[in-house]
């Protein structure tokens, strides 16, 4: 019995083989679904060729027609249907490789990264498994179809994906497939860091990640990722952590936390720079905390909403307990959590002193915050005109 999920799609295979074409699932869902895990995208492999695939279907994108790949939306859900093809060897890393369509499920299966990723799912829910995929599922094992040396030549960001799986699954690599990736790991230089970072991401976000970065010492395959040649004792003690990161921001802050690295190295990963900006601000965070041995009032307040990523860095580093609620409570109950709550403004000094707006100004207002934080003065405009004069006069006596 087909979960709801492939149910709602068969009508794209209905479609098509009404049209008199083969149309399988494949791929990831297909695999999700036999270890009963929640399904991502599901992806369609089929005889017809794009341009009929858009001719058939009212509501298509052509999202990569060169590879063969039509995007089809039913019912408000995106479906990929690409024709069934191999791909070639790079000749050349500059260039795009070429794509050529095949005429069997069969020889698109074959070209496939992992027997596990190489089952096909007919409209009935039979399963065609000719690489022995379900055997690997069972194994646990993560085996490339046929010859690894030529799954890797064809696309070297597969040596990634099949840590980013360990990760992921807990799957082990059959012996095969590790030897392959010690021998041509580095092809992995030739891959665009924008890939490999997607699925070192993932990577960091599983919750078999110390048995992925464990396998990426192993292999020597962390030579070729950019700027961690020389962090082996890094990745060794992040492999030692064990908290599942919740969120992404998460998951690379730590990561970054663990081997030293600063905007210069997040920014050869490519990262979008809005993205750096989060983590550096996680890491400054991280390196303050630690320099206080704990959370305080002025910390609670600099970081507040960033709370729950910088506690469950801290806490894993220390292999220690989160106390995320605790912290989220604590920082709640701060009398202000960002300068816009101060019940007083810039223009009420203004007015108040009589001056014209200077450094003097920024610093009034900094004063009043950290007095209202650490409950010297409550936030009420009248309480907080009274102690401005006060503080004033303090600091003019000096
Ligand atoms: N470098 C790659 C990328 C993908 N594939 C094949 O294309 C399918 C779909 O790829 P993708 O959607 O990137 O990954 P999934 O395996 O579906 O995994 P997930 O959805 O968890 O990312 C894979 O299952 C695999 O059969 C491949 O052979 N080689």
């Amino acid at each position: 019995m087909m979960n709801e999920q492939f149910q709602q799609a068969l009508s794209i295979i209905e479609t098509l083989k009404r049209h008199g074409h083969e149309a399988y699932f494949v791929g990831g869902a297909v695999r999700d679904y036999l270890l009963q895990r929640p399904l991502g995208d599901i992806d369609i492999a089929t005889s017809a060729h794009p341009q009929e695939v858009m001719s058939i279907f009212p509501k298509t994108v052509p999202v990569g027609i060169a590879h063969g790949t039509v995007m089809v939306i039913e019912r408000g859900v995106s479906y990929e249907v690409t024709t069934f093809r191999k791909e070639g060897r790079y000749e050349d890393y500059r260039r795009p490789k070429e794509v050529t369509f095949v005429s069997s499920l069969y020889e698109d299966l074959q070209r496939r990264d992992f027997t596990m990723n190489a089952i096909a799912m007919n409209e009935h829910g039979d399963i065609i498994d000719p690489f022995g995929g379900t055997e690997a599922l069972k194994q646990r094992m993560i085996e490339t179809v046929g010859d690894a040396a030529e799954r890797f030549n064809e696309d070297a960001l597969r040596m990634m994906r099949a840590l980013r799986f360990v990760s992921q699954l807990g799957f082990s690599l059959s012996t095969k497939t590790k030897q392959a990736i010690i021998q041509y790991g580095h092809l992995l230089q030739h891959i665009a860091v924008e890939r490999i970072a997607v699925e070192f991401e993932k990577l960091l976000l599983g919750p078999f990640m110390s048995k992925a970065i464990d396998l990426l010492i192993e292999t020597n395959l962390f030579c070729y990722l950019p700027e961690l040649a020389t962090k082996k004792r890094e990745l060794a003690q992040l492999a030692t952590y064990s908290i599942v990161p919740t969120h992404r921001t998460e998951a690379w802050a730590r990561f970054a936390f663990v081997v030293h690295f600063h905007q210069k190295e997040l920014k050869k990963w490519k990262l979008p720079n809005h993205f750096i900006r989060d983590v550096l601000i996680c890491l400054k965070a991280l390196e303050h905390i630690r320099s206080l041995s704990d959370w305080t009032v002025d910390t609670l307040y600099e970081y507040g909403p960033y709370i729950p990523h910088i506690e469950r860095i801290r806490a894993a580093c220390k292999h220690d307990e989160p106390h995320v609620h605790l912290l989220l409570k604590r920082w709640e109950a701060l009398p202000i959590r960002n300068r816009k709550e101060l019940a007083i403004n810039g223009n009420d000094l203004l007015t108040l002193f009589e001056r014209k707006a200077g450094p003097w100004l920024a610093t009034m207002i900094e004063n009043i915050e950290r007095a209202v934080l650490h409950r010297k003065v409550e936030n009420e405009k009248e309480k907080l005109k009274e102690w401005a004069v006060c503080n004033q006069r303090r600091e003019n006596n000096c």
